[in-house]
């Protein structure tokens, strides 16, 4: 295979300039550089060594598959501080130990207690919600996903102290913004330092909770960590467990929030679709199991291409640490890869009118995700593939179920959600939403 010869750093878009194009609007930065460089476009990012985007998915699809272990996860940089010996921060034969542990904890049973839990923890939320007025979705989204978190994941309920469970929540909240951060240097005040102060609460508060978990030997996913082991009886230790934890919280919040939201908004702008998704859900039973949650065909065709138009990760960050090639191009030890996995959801090669809302495009008989293995990504591949997408989507089901069976929704005339791509992908104006109750008529306004 010919090998082009590497671009060096300088031939790339500045600095400034590079981060401020991702920030103002990734899919045009990354169409510009894969129309201009093909599927290795050199970039210039703050932090040491080159960088290289990484475009379509061939080259995606070689980068995670890592045939030739020339790839190691790249997150430390952007979130290491705060969510260190993660998952998805190990590499080797210690990721895989890991993984197979806490695969453990995702088992068909253990999804199947998550779910029974999730019903009432989501139900509660919803009671807080009113209809006849507009307001934002996108933060009592991010608020119900985040009390989810903490009921699921935590075992909020042995957290007796309303105060504690405040504080508890803000800290992880500051972690998870310290991913955007334009300044990573801790002044006080600023992001970085609020996150710093965040992670060693949340250090502290785990390490204190963590006989209690163990004790209560319950279904949430603290507890399971504690316990779970792998076929040859290797459990995690305590500092893992609280490692893990941590970037539990951080990988199931803002991403489901995200697809949520995202749903939320194009189901108020097709009001066919949400008529249709409603009627498949008004067939369940109050607390629908995992089978019954998993049948629900329509749905599933919305939640896939919300996650096609707005990949929760939209990128994912590696580390070259031996000279290789990708795509026939030569990507020298010590380059930063970022894998950009939104471009392939968009390319008109793979996909039809591919900036349309089509649900349709992933039935069976069109089949368009088909198209590439990579085509369609959002839970990423290779050895780093998302361990929480089962669980994620029983999640996403059930919230989606409850809002639809209580309410109707539309969204303002001619409205587009503003996105913020500083860290994650959300809508910087909250996304307003105008919600009835699910009797009422819907009054479409576009
Ligand atoms: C819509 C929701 C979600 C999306 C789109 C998503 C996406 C992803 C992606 C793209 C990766 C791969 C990262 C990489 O290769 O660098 C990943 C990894 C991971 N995700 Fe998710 N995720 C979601 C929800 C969740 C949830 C709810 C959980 C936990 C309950 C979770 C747990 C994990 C874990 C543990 C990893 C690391 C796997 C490893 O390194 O072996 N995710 N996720």
């Amino acid at each position: 295979m010919g090998t082009d010869r590497w671009v060096p750093a300088k031939a790339a878009i500045p600095v400034i300039g590079g981060s401020l194009a991702y920030m103002h609007d990734p899919l045009t930065l990354m169409r510009q550089l894969h129309q201009r460089h093909g599927p290795v476009a050199p970039v210039r990012m703050p932090g040491p060594g080159p960088a290289a985007f990484i475009l379509g998915p061939d080259a995606c699809g070689a980068v995670l598959r890592n045939a030739d272990k020339a790839f190691v996860n790249g997150w430390e940089l952007l979130v290491g501080p705060f969510f260190h010996r993660g998952l998805m921060l190990l590499d080797g034969a210690e990721h895989r130990q890991h993984r197979r542990i806490m695969q453990q904890a995702f088992s068909r049973e253990r999804l199947a207690a998550y779910t029974a839990a999730l019903h009432p923890a989501v139900a509660a939320e919803l009671d807080t919600w009113r209809a006849g007025e507009r307001f934002p979705a996108y933060p009592s989204l991010k608020r119900l996903t985040l009390n989810l978190a903490t009921q699921i994941f935590m075992g909020g309920h042995r957290i007796a102290d309303p105060v504690e469970l405040d504080r508890v929540n803000q800290a992880f909240i500051d972690c998870v913004q310290a991913a955007g951060a334009m300044l990573r240097v801790a002044v006080p005040g600023n992001r970085w330092h609020r996150a710093t102060r965040g992670r060693a609460t949340l250090e502290r508060f785990l390490t204190a909770q963590l006989p209690a978990a163990r004790a209560a030997g319950g279904d949430d996913l603290f507890s399971v960590l504690t316990r779970v082991e792998d076929e040859d009886g290797t459990r995690f230790g305590d500092a893992d467990v609280v490692n893990h934890m941590i970037f539990l919280l951080m990988a199931g919040h803002e991403t489901t929030t995200s697809t949520v939201s995202t749903a939320m908004y194009h189901l108020g702008r097709h009001p066919d679709w949400q008529e249709r998704v409603r009627a498949e859900v008004a067939e369940l039973g109050p607390d629908p199991t995992v089978e019954e949650l998993g049948a629900l065909p329509d749905l599933d065709l919305v939640i896939r291409e919300c996650q096609r138009l707005v990949a929760p990760v939209p990128v994912l960050a590696r580390r070259v640490v031996t000279d290789t090639e990708v795509a026939g191009r030569r990507v020298p030890a010590g380059t930063r890869a970022m894998v950009c996995l939104q471009l392939s959801h968009y390319l008109p090669e793979l996909w039809t009118r591919p900036e349309t809302f089509d649900p349709e495009r992933f039935s069976p008989r069109r089949a368009e995700d088909r198209s590439h293995r990579y085509a369609w990504a959002p839970f990423g591949g290779g050895v780093h593939t998302c361990l929480g997408m089962t669980f994620s989507n029983l999640e996403v089901r059930t919230v989606l179920a409850q809002l639809l069976r209580r309410f109707r929704w539309t969204v303002p005339a001619h409205y587009v959600p503003p996105m913020s791509n500083v860290s994650l992908p959300y809508p910087k104006d909250g996304l307003p939403i105008d919600l009835m109750s699910s009797g009422a008529r819907a009054r479409h306004t576009w």
